[in-house]
């Protein structure tokens, strides 16, 4: 797993989004070959959905052959309500890019019937070949999607009735009513996140300090369900200086200085493009452990 540390949100946002284009970029999607993106709600990629939003006004990034499936969606929502994850996806991100609406998933939280729904949107990532890079938040209890506390660890795609923290978190986009908030959702399961050959997690705000600890720091655990991801070959979290509170000094330091390794091996650049990691020779000298921790980052 990498640790990613930036000092706030916008530091993250920015990031984060750099990183998707860089891969979306570099695996140079066609129609036969789309790039497969899974995406999150919440307030936490907004800044990221911003950031892409610029790259593709600014020429450096198309979503003509990105396919993309969303993680979660309320039951019972109207699709058009200001709320849905429908509205916030093409809010934030569809409307301003050139992705075909046809390459947009989102499970319908209005489907006759509900697991149906979820089959439907299983079968359609096995079908397209997976999904090469999913991105997620989590919330404060550490849940990622509507992967509530205690949520099997191996879950695919189903219905969840939410947690009331979540219900109570989330309250704050419904005039802070939780009468509003509805009680059930569509999401991905954790296992269907694990299936993805890459993971990008954002965790900003101290808020969820307590949850980025468990993940990082502590066992997996499916009463943090985005712990399950210490068990994915490919998995990043990037996160603000807020977020690490919780954090061992020790924890705090060592990623920031594999990033700092890193950056010197293969140069700020290419920091997440696998391709280009084999065109840099290794450096004839490798720092002393001294010299290692000197580094200006570790004073
Ligand atoms: N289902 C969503 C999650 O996918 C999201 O990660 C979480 C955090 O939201 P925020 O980013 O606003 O903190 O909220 C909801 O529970």
């Amino acid at each position: 797993m990498r640790l990613i540390i930036r000092s706030d949100y916008n530091e993250v946002s920015e990031y984060i989004a750099s990183y998707v284009k860089n891969r979306i970029n570099e695996f140079k999607p066609t129609q036969e070959r789309p790039f497969v993106l899974g995406l999150p709600t919440g307030s936490s990629p907004i800044g990221l959905y911003k950031n892409l939003v610029k790259f593709h006004k600014n020429g450096e990034l198309s979503f003509k052959h990105v396919v993309t499936f969303n993680m979660d969606e309320y039951v019972g929502l109207p699709r058009d309500h200001p709320e849905s994850y429908h509205s916030f996806m093409w809010h934030h991100l569809f409307k301003h890019i050139d992705i075909e609406p046809s390459n947009v998933n989102i499970l319908d939280g209005n489907a006759e019937n509900l697991s149906e729904e979820c089959i439907r949107f299983e079968k359609k990532i096995k079908d397209i070949g997976g999904v090469e890079l999913f991105i997620g938040g989590i919330g404060p209890d550490g849940h990622i999607a509507f992967n509530e506390p205690g949520s099997s660890l191996m879950s695919r795609t189903r219905v969840k009735t939410l947690a009331y923290d979540t219900i109570l978190a989330n309250s704050r986009f419904f005039d802070n009513d939780i009468s509003k908030v509805p009680r059930m959702a569509l999401t991905v399961g954790v296992g269907t996140v694990m299936d993805s050959r890459e993971v990008a997690i954002i965790i900003t705000g101290a808020h969820k300090a307590l949850a980025l600890a468990k993940c990082i720091e502590e066992g997996v655990n499916h009463m943090f369900t985005v712990s399950a991801i210490q068990l994915h070959p490919k998995a990043l979290i990037v996160c603000d200086e807020d977020a690490t509170l919780e954090l061992h000094v020790k924890t705090v330091k060592y990623f920031k200085s594999i990033e700092h390794v890193i950056t010197n091996l293969i140069g700020a650049e290419n920091v997440g493009l696998q391709g280009n990691v084999k065109k840099y020779p290794t450096p004839e000298v490798t720092p002393t452990r001294e010299a290692f921790y000197n580094l200006p980052f570790n004073r």
